[in-house]
């Protein structure tokens, strides 16, 4: 893909707070067109700080940001008439309604949809007529997600967009930000769920201490972690007897294989089991997800060691 293909495109970007910490430390990515974009990481990694820089709402401190083709931070007035953003705090004044909040706001939106529409959407037509300070905090937050819509923008900015949101809350927003791709939106969203990263987002980036550490599609950035069966060996059965060939690690009879090829080394545990008569307890083999993989950076990041390392033999 060129650079002129990509909606969000950042390289080198650098962004250190007063006092000289550098919270992003040299990041490139690119989001194309009619993509959902997931930027994941561990607490103070650098997400806001840098979904910050790409919304033109602070100034890198190097590298470069394009956004819509253009610097949102230099040419704002170009850029922010065709973004929406969503900040982790709304910030609106509590004694308005919903329906004022959302009407002051399409006020000084370009080509704002209808408020009663906007808020249709976010499930919150219902609650129209309640004062901001009376909804709940996950209802507040909808009320911002209809706030970043309301300008059916060409690319939205989502931090956190669904923290505190109940379980149906969350899957309809969902289906929102799924419907506002498939009309040709680009979503860039920052999350903590990492069931919200493997369902939305088209790809991903991790981010660790101000750095990009992993990226791709969800299926691509799960393929780099081991696979993990698990399972749990009678009483009788010392965990020494299984085949050498398994990297195993136990914990009493549990015993936790992890593993670059499943379907080998699963076989392999089986032939073993069958023959030598061994039930295997609450046998449970699967590929890596995100959350491991996610797991597995953010305990990288407190131990500095590699997962392979980690994997204790049990001869
Ligand atoms: N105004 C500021 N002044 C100094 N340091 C800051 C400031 N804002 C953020 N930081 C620091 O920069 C780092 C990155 O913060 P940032 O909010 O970007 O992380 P994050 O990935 O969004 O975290 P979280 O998941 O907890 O929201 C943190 O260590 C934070 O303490």
């Amino acid at each position: 893909m060129t650079d002129d293909e990509y909606v969000i495109r950042a390289d080198g970007l650098r962004r250190t707070y007063s006092g000289g910490y550098e919270a992003v430390r040299g990041i490139r990515l690119g989001v194309a067109r009619g993509e959902v974009f997931a930027l994941l990481g561990t607490n103070g990694a650098g997400k806001t700080s840098t979904v910050e820089m790409l919304e033109g709402l602070a100034p890198a401190d190097a590298g470069t940001v394009r956004v819509l083709g253009r610097d949102p931070y230099r040419e704002r007035a170009a850029v922010r008439p065709r973004i929406g953003m969503m900040l982790q705090e709304g910030g609106f004044p509590s004694d308005l309604t919903a329906a004022e909040t959302a009407t002051m706001w399409a006020g000084v939106t370009t080509g704002a949809r209808p408020v009663a529409e906007a808020l249709a959407l976010v499930g919150l037509d219902h609650r129209a007529g309640v004062r901001v300070k009376q909804l709940s905090g996950g209802e507040r937050r909808r009320l911002d997600l209809a706030l970043a819509i309301m300008g059916d923008p060409e690319v939205l900015f989502l931090d956190e967009p669904t923290t505190g949101l109940d379980a149906a809350s969350r899957r309809s927003t969902w289906e929102l930000v799924r419907a506002l791709r498939d009309g040709g939106t680009t979503v860039l969203l920052t999350t903590h769920y990492l069931e919200e990263a493997e369902s939305l987002a088209d790809r991903l980036a991790i981010m660790d201490r101000g750095l990009i550490v992993s990226e791709g599609t969800p299926a691509q950035v799960t393929a780099a972690r081991p696979a993990r069966i698990r399972f749990t060996l009678p009483a009788t059965v010392p965990a020494g007897r299984l085949p050498l060939s398994l990297k195993a690690a136990s914990d009493g009879q549990r015993i936790d294989i992890r593993t670059r090829d499943l379907q080998r080394d699963l076989a392999e545990l089986l032939r073993w089991a069958e023959a030598s008569d061994v039930a295997l307890e609450g046998l449970d083999a699967r590929s890596a997800s995100l959350e491991e993989a996610f797991l597995d950076i953010a305990q990288r990041d407190r131990t500095d060691d590699s997962m392979n390392d980690r994997v204790v033999d049990v001869r």
